[in-house]
């Protein structure tokens, strides 16, 4: 039997940037690959469709769940399906998926798993959306824009939700479990009400310039924080101290960024945050020392540090010297008994991409 392969390849996100918590990421190069293979007769009406067949390798693939209902990948790209009234998946599909990127460590994970299956939607649907409408639904799921947005478009991008109108609203605020419902095993295709259509442009994003001297060292400790939870220890509200504090250095560490050859003078301080760090202190052994140890002129190279998305990886920005700020940053974790896996990484300016393999 003949079949469509397509490959979709979506980047990792290093998320916040010290100040920018909630607005600004960065794609690195890791990466999340599927493999989609799509049977040329297959459609959804067959009349009992055969469920998608998922294969795992790389990183963490045996904590993912198999069954096409339970699979994030899966269950966004039957979101994706169901709010075009396409009620099940194509008959037939297989879907192997390659995983560069660690679980719960802080650098999108499952941003970059939402934007796959939102791709895997509009790939197993015929949709053809463009990439503003493809948003839209990641953000239906990933409720804060900064990996997802990332993710999707590449480079260094800052982003924010849009104030919607009341009935845009009321579309948007459609709890999660509605988006993606907890499907029971034998969910055929008259499951469940579908799900309305998101409303148009909810995000709206900017790229920045990123100065090709820099890379990005992510070192990363061995243990899970579930970026929940993470959110769990952030207060309610914050003084106006505080929040001058970041929006100061956000407003010049965008320009900073893009400049070649980049200041460490002003990037180190304009890393500084004071709105999600402090609060993530108690979560992550060693952050506290991490940030105040390693300085520009402790560790020549270095442009500045902070914690990846909602950590516990570290993100340090540097020029060179990678090795010599990966290992002290290793060597405070141990102080704490915590092991690390680090990776020197490049900025993907591609964002994440969808491109049919031909055979031979
Ligand atoms: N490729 C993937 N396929 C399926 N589920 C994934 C994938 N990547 C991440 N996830 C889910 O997302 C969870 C991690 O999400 P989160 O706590 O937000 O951490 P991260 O900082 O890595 O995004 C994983 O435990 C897993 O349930
Ligand atoms: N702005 C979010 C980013 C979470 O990123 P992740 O990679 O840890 O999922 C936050 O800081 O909570």
């Amino acid at each position: 039997m003949s079949a469509r392969r397509h490959k979709i390849h979506v980047p990792c996100t290093s998320a916040n940037i010290g100040p920018g918590f909630d607005v600004c990421g960065i794609a690195l190069s890791l990466g999340l690959d599927l493999v989609v293979t799509i049977p040329s007769s297959s459609t959804s009406s067959t009349p009992s469709p055969v469920l998608p067949k998922i294969i795992y390798t790389g990183l963490d693939s045996d904590n993912v769940p198999l069954s096409p209902y339970k699979n994030l990948l899966t269950r966004v790209a039957l979101y994706v399906l169901r709010s075009h009234g396409i009620s099940t998946f194509p008959s037939g599909v297989i879907i192997e998926a390659h995983n560069e990127i660690p679980f719960g460590r802080g650098l999108g994970s499952s941003g970059a798993a939402v934007i796959a299956g939102v791709l895997l939607g509009d790939l197993l649907g015929s949709l053809n959306l463009p990439k503003s409408r493809l948003l839209d639904f990641a953000l239906m799921v990933e409720r804060h824009p900064d990996n997802v947005t990332a993710a999707l478009m590449g480079g260094f991008v800052g982003s924010y939700l849009r104030e919607l109108s009341p009935e845009d609203m009321s579309a948007a605020s459609i709890p999660l479990a509605e988006v993606l419902p907890e499907y029971p095993p034998d969910a055929g295709p008259d499951w469940g009400a579908n799900p309305p259509l998101p409303p148009g442009g909810i995000g709206h994003y900017v790229r920045f310039g990123w100065a090709k001297e820099i890379k990005a060292i992510a070192v990363s400790p061995r243990f899970e924080l579930a970026t929940a939870k993470a959110r769990g220890v952030l207060p309610e509200s914050y003084t106006r101290k505080d929040l001058i504090f970041n929006l100061q250095r956000l407003a010049v560490l965008t320009t900073a960024l893009a400049r070649s050859p980049p200041d460490p003078d002003l990037i180190y301080d304009a890393m500084g945050d004071r709105v999600h760090q402090p609060y993530r202190m108690t979560l992550i052994p060693g952050l506290p020392k991490i940030l105040t140890t390693l300085t520009p002129t402790s560790h020549p190279g270095l442009l500045g540090i902070c914690l990846s998305g909602a950590g516990p990886t570290i993100l340090a920005l540097a020029t060179h010297n990678f090795d010599q700020i990966a290992e002290e940053i290793q060597r405070i974790f141990k102080e704490e008994t915590i092991d690390v896996d680090w990776n020197v990484l490049d900025i993907d300016e591609r964002g994440s991409w969808v491109e049919e393999l031909k055979e031979g």
